[in-house]
C-alpha cells in the first residue's frame, strides 16, 4: 500500500508527571496516515500512559496532542467527543461488558455516538463478518476465547469508523497461535481500511510481525525512533530484543555483570562501556554491528546523563564474538569506547 503523507497523529512536547515524578519527559512525535507503529518499552517505561493521553484519557501536565490536525486539549467536550470516535482502543484483557452478548457489546460504542438502530444493525452486521465472529453474535464474553474476546474489542473499537487504532498489549494475554492471528487481523484491518496502527508491546516479536515503524520508549524518552528495516536490519534477535526480554533477561544481565574478568577466558565475549552523545545513537549502531560483522549486542544497563539538556548516554554492553575490525569501527563511531573486560560465554 502506498503510504499517505496525511498526519494522522502528533504529539508536541508531551509532559507527563504523577505525584512530581515525571512518566513522559517531553516527546514529540508525528505519526504519519496508514502507518504502523510499535512503541517498545520495559514496564513502567510511560507507554499506556502516552496512549492514555493520544486518546484524551489522561490530560498532560504540558505539550499538546494532535489528532488530524486538531489539538485535542483545546476542543470543548462536543468536539473532543467527536474526535475521540477517530481514535479506537483496544485494551489487553479486552475491557468486555458480561452482561452483553457479542452483539451487544459492539453495539454500546454506536449506541453511545447516537447511531439510529437500523444503521447499527448493518454496522454490527459489517463488523462481525470483518472480524469473523460470525454465528458468535449471541454468546457472551465467558462463552468466549481470548482471541474471540480480543476481535470483539477490536470490532467495537472499529465500530465509529476510527483512523487511528491504539492497542495496548493487545496480545499480551493471548498465546502464541492466538497472537498471530489477531496481528493478521489488525494488519487486514490496516490495508483494508487505511487505519493508522499504534501498538504499545514490551514483545519484540510483535513489532517485528506487524509494526514499520518502531519507537523504544525508555524512561519517558524516546531512545530511538526508525523504520523497522533501519531498526534492526534482520528478524534475528539483537540486543535490544534481549534487553527486553525481562526478569528472566535482567538476572542474566547481573550474572553477566557481575561475570566481567581482566583476563580473556578462552571464547570470552568483550564487555564494553560505551559512551555516546545521544542516547539513541549506540542503539542505531546495533544494527549496522550485526550487519557489517555478524556481531549481535547485548545491552545489559543504559545510564542516561544527569543533565536533561544532554541526551548522551554510557551504554554497558556484551558482544557476541570478539573481533578487532568491529572494536576499531565502534571507536570510530561512538564518543568513547572502552573494553572493561569478558565475560565467558555460555553465561
Ligand atoms: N494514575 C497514576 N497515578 C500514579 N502513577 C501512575 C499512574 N499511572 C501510571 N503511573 C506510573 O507511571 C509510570 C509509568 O506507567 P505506565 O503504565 O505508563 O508504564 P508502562 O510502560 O505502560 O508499563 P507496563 O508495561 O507495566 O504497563 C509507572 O511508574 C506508574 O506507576
Amino acid at each position: 500500500m502506498a503510504e499517505s503523507l496525511t498526519e494522522s497523529l502528533r504529539v508536541d512536547r508531551l509532559y507527563k508527571a504523577f505525584g512530581g515524578s515525571p512518566v513522559l519527559e517531553g516527546l514529540s512525535f508525528s505519526i504519519q496516515a496508514g502507518d504502523i507503529v510499535g512503541i517498545i518499552g520495559r514496564s513502567g517505561a510511560g507507554k499506556t500512559t502516552l496512549l492514555r493521553c493520544l486518546h484524551g484519557a489522561e490530560t498532560p501536565d504540558a505539550g499538546d496532542v494532535f489528532i488530524e490536525g486538531q489539538e485535542i486539549g483545546r476542543l470543548k467536550e462536543k468536539e473532543l467527543l467527536a474526535v475521540r470516535r477517530r481514535i479506537g482502543m483496544v485494551f489487553q484483557n479486552f475491557n468486555l461488558l458480561k452482561s452483553r452478548t457479542v452483539w451487544g457489546n459492539i453495539s454500546l460504542a454506536l449506541e453511545i455516538a447516537g447511531i439510529s438502530k437500523s444503521a447499527r444493525i448493518a454496522r454490527i452486521q459489517e463488523l462481525i463478518g470483518l472480524v469473523g465472529l460470525e454465528g458468535h453474535e449471541n454468546k457472551h464474553p465467558s462463552q468466549l476465547s481470548g482471541g474471540q474476546k480480543q476481535r470483539v474489542g477490536i470490532a467495537r473499537a472499529l465500530a465509529t469508523n476510527p483512523a487511528v487504532l491504539l492497542c495496548d498489549e493487545a496480545t499480551s494475554a493471548l498465546d502464541p497461535e492466538t497472537t498471530s492471528s489477531i496481528l493478521a487481523l489488525l494488519s487486514k484491518i490496516n490495508q483494508e481500511l487505511s487505519i493508522t496502527i499504534v501498538l504499545i508491546t514490551h514483545e519484540m516479536d510483535v513489532i517485528h510481525r506487524l509494526a514499520r515503524r518502531v519507537m523504544v520508549l525508555e524512561q519517558g524518552r524516546i531512545m530511538e525512533d526508525a523504520r523497522i528495516e533501519h531498526f534492526s536490519g534482520t528478524k534475528e534477535k539483537h540486543a535490544l530484543t534481549q534487553f527486553f526480554e525481562g526478569e528472566e533477561q535482567s538476572v542474566l544481565s547481573g550474572q553477566r555483570l557481575s561475570a566481567i574478568q581482566n583476563e580473556k577466558p578462552h571464547g570470552g565475549l568483550p564487555a564494553l562501556r560505551v559512551t555516546v552523545a545521544e542516547s539513541a545513537l549506540f542503539t542505531s549502531l546495533i544494527p549496522a554491528l550485526y550487519e557489517q560483522f555478524s556481531i549481535t549486542s547485548q545491552v545489559l544497563r543504559v545510564n542516561l546523563n544527569e543533565n536533561y539538556s544532554d541526551t548522551g548516554a554510557t551504554h554497558f554492553v556484551i558482544l557476541s564474538r570478539d573481533d578487532e575490525n568491529a572494536l576499531n569501527w565502534l571507536v570510530q563511531n561512538v564518543e568513547k569506547m572502552e573494553v572493561l573486560g569478558y565475560v565467558p560465554s555460555g553465561i
